[in-house]
């Protein structure tokens, strides 16, 4: 029986036209095509498409051997419009023009893999589902369905497996007071467990079928083998609070902060992942008070070390004898104690760890932890452990590490940081630099390795790229990175403007850096010494010179420099075209598109060099003289990311 419905089709929105070409993946529809999409008559759909049209919404043509078609008048408004698309079997989402909160809504849960263009990659791996920031199934399920353009029942159940193994193996403290490993069934104990621990070196006796005795200080140990057999563990420990540490914060946390607090109270371990300047320092604070011990405070740098204790005097209850520093500068052991990991990474400065009954110990900048101190941590596993990191993604992708010793990443309410304006969504633009003369040309060709390397960073030609730029920012506060000492000097000396790195004093940097804080300077060229922490939250203009080279983290940390809650901030890195930069600036800017940011690129306008007269006399004399390439990279300063440390101030 056919019931006509004589009541006129019920009408057709722009976003349900829209939504439908996103769902054909086309921007040129019939109506046969968009009656499948809205399960309506081909008539239905014809009559629904005509009234958009007729109210001006949308066009059609008349194509004389094919069927009317229909698109949006604003053909642009819709290229630019987000458009995601899910591929279920390879659990890969692709998004074009994502926006920033769509992209962290991914990164919650998706490994971004490719960003060129337009167009954004995310894969679901495991390891992605198994450090998914949720304490329920359903919670990481609702973010997929509200961020995923359709629903995949197939994916669902692979992440709902993947999920089952980061919940089948549990650490818990007996009633007896010791540590006993559980699994959520006695095969799993039998077979994946038992065929993996060492009986008597991990597992001290049996308790059950399904539960053992294991010895607590190989709790690190058991982590890792288990996590490397494809069964993350959740720690639900008892943990030590320390000698007992009376702390007060006296800012009022922010609703993000406190549920980072409370998050981290009950999983009494784990990563506060957040963009620079949102807040984290602050929100460790928070958890310090929350343990009430004994706390010790690992970062990358001499220079962070003194911004933490300035910190920590400003917003806590602390008084000055009861917080110290201990590293090249000074080795001070209180009760709140911030070292470097250069020198907590040192067999002789061991004792840092032991000397005293630290209920906490916080590592800051988290993806920096170098591996001795990784290894060192491994003993720490009845500590509380709280991470704090911008960028939680390794370099050398060790998540494993950072989820097995430290913990696993806990919730960030992003719908907040961004609500709150804490993330600002800086504009990153690669400028493409071509070479500035030919013999700087087939230097670079003539040279091979870490020398290559070296001279496609120190193009001559980006001086006038940054004088540029900094023409075309009069007025505003500009950073300019540049990792290699020659590049920098030769930059400081063409700008006259003063250059930062690990071979200056501690003392001048610092009064450079209140200087540019304090507004009493513009424009700072700094080399790595800048890339961690150090607040300046007043940059609004990151120009990369060099450090391309490094890794996708300095890219985040640069960005992250200018990303301060201080409105549109802008980061261009300047790249020599033709050479391995290019792939590297996109490599790395690829990962700062999984923190929200968009990148774009351009080649550098044409500019004739400002040649100094003076220098013009000298150029002509030894103009062939070869050069012997430019100084090597600022090691000098403590930030340096290899895991052998070199320490510029002088650690001892
Ligand atoms: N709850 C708060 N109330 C007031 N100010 C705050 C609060 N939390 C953070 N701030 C301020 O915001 C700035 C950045 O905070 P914080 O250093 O904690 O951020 P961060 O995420 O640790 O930055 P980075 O990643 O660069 O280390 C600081 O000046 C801090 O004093």
């Amino acid at each position: 029986m056919v019931v006509t419905d004589e009541s006129p089709s019920p009408s057709l929105s722009l976003d349900e036209f829209q939504s439908a070409l996103q769902r054909l993946g086309r921007s040129v529809v019939t109506a046969s095509q968009v009656a499948r999409v809205l399960e309506c008559s081909h008539a239905e759909a014809s009559e629904r498409l005509a009234a958009l049209a007729d109210a001006g919404r949308i066009a059609s043509a008349d194509v004389s051997d094919d069927p009317v078609v229909w698109y949006p008048l604003d053909i642009e408004a819709l290229s630019s419009r987000e458009h995601r698309i899910l591929f279920p079997e390879r659990r890969e989402v692709v998004v074009e023009h994502p926006r920033q909160f769509t992209r962290a809504q991914l990164a919650q849960f998706a490994h971004l893999v490719d960003s060129s263009g337009d167009a954004y990659i995310y894969r679901i791996r495991e390891e992605d589902v198994w450090q998914a920031p949720y304490d329920h199934l359903e919670d990481l399920l609702r973010t997929m369905r509200d961020v995923l353009p359709e629903r995949s029942p197939h994916l669902e159940e692979w992440v709902e497996r993947q999920w089952g193994r980061a919940h089948k193996f549990t650490l818990a403290t007996h009633e007896d007071g010791y540590t006993v490993l559980r699994a959520a069934s006695d095969d799993l104990m039998g077979n994946v467990a038992l065929q993996r621990l060492d009986q008597g070196e991990h597992v001290r006796a049996p308790i059950s079928d399904s539960e053992v005795w294991v010895a607590s200080e190989r709790v690190g140990e058991i982590k890792r083998i288990l996590y490397d057999a494809g069964y993350p563990v959740q720690d639900d420990r008892e943990l030590e609070s320390g000698d007992p540490l009376d702390i007060e914060v006296e800012l009022d946390l922010r609703e993000y902060q406190r549920s980072w607090v409370e998050r981290f109270e009950s999983a009494h371990s784990g990563v506060f992942v957040g963009p620079p300047g949102s807040g984290k320092t602050v929100a460790a604070m928070g958890a310090m008070a929350a343990v009430g011990g004994e706390t010790l405070v690992l970062v990358p740098s001499r220079d962070l070390a003194g911004q933490w204790h300035e910190e920590l005097l400003t917003h806590t209850s602390l008084s000055r004898d009861q917080i110290g520093e201990y590293h090249g500068g000074e080795k001070n052991i209180r009760p709140v104690t911030v070292a470097t990991y250069q020198t907590a990474g040192m067999d002789r400065h061991r004792s840092l760890f032991d000397d005293r009954e630290w209920g906490l110990i916080v590592y800051d900048e988290v993806h920096h932890v170098p591996s001795n101190v990784f290894r060192r941590s491994a003993d720490l596993q009845a500590k509380h452990r709280l991470g704090l990191s911008a960028t939680p993604i390794r370099e050398d992708d060790r998540e494993a590490d950072i989820f097995t010793l430290i913990g696993p990443p806990i919730g960030t309410d992003w719908a907040a940081l961004f609500d709150a304006g804490f993330v600002a969504e800086p504009e990153v633009e690669i400028r493409y630099v071509p070479w500035a003369d030919e013999y700087a040309r087939n230097e670079y060709v003539s040279s091979h390795g870490h020398e290559r390397r070296q001279v496609a960073a120190t193009n001559p030609a980006k001086v006038e790229a940054v004088r540029t730029l900094l023409e075309d920012h009069v007025g505003s506060k500009v950073l300019i990175f540049a990792d290699y000492l020659d590049q920098g000097e030769a930059l400081s000396k063409a700008l006259d403007l003063p250059f930062v790195s690990g071979e200056m004093r501690h003392r001048r940097r610092q009064v450079l850096f209140d200087e540019f804080r304090t507004d009493r300077r513009d424009t700072l060229i700094i080399s790595r010494v800048g890339d961690e922490g150090i607040d300046l939250p007043n940059a609004e203009v990151a120009i990369v010179a060099s450090g391309l080279g490094g890794s996708r983290r300095q890219g985040a940390q640069r960005a992250g420099r200018t990303m301060r809650p201080v409105g549109s901030a802008l980061m261009y890195v300047l790249a020599t075209r033709g050479t391995n930069e290019e792939d590297f600036a996109r490599q790395q800017l690829r990962h700062l598109a999984g923190k929200g940011i968009r990148v774009t690129e351009r080649d550098a306008p044409q500019v004739e060099p400002v040649v100094d007269p003076s220098e013009e006399d000298a150029q002509g004399s030894d103009e062939d003289a070869p050069t012997d390439g430019i100084g090597g990279t600022d090691t000098s300063d403590e930030t340096d990311t290899s895991d052998t440390p070199t320490d510029g101030d002088g650690d001892e």
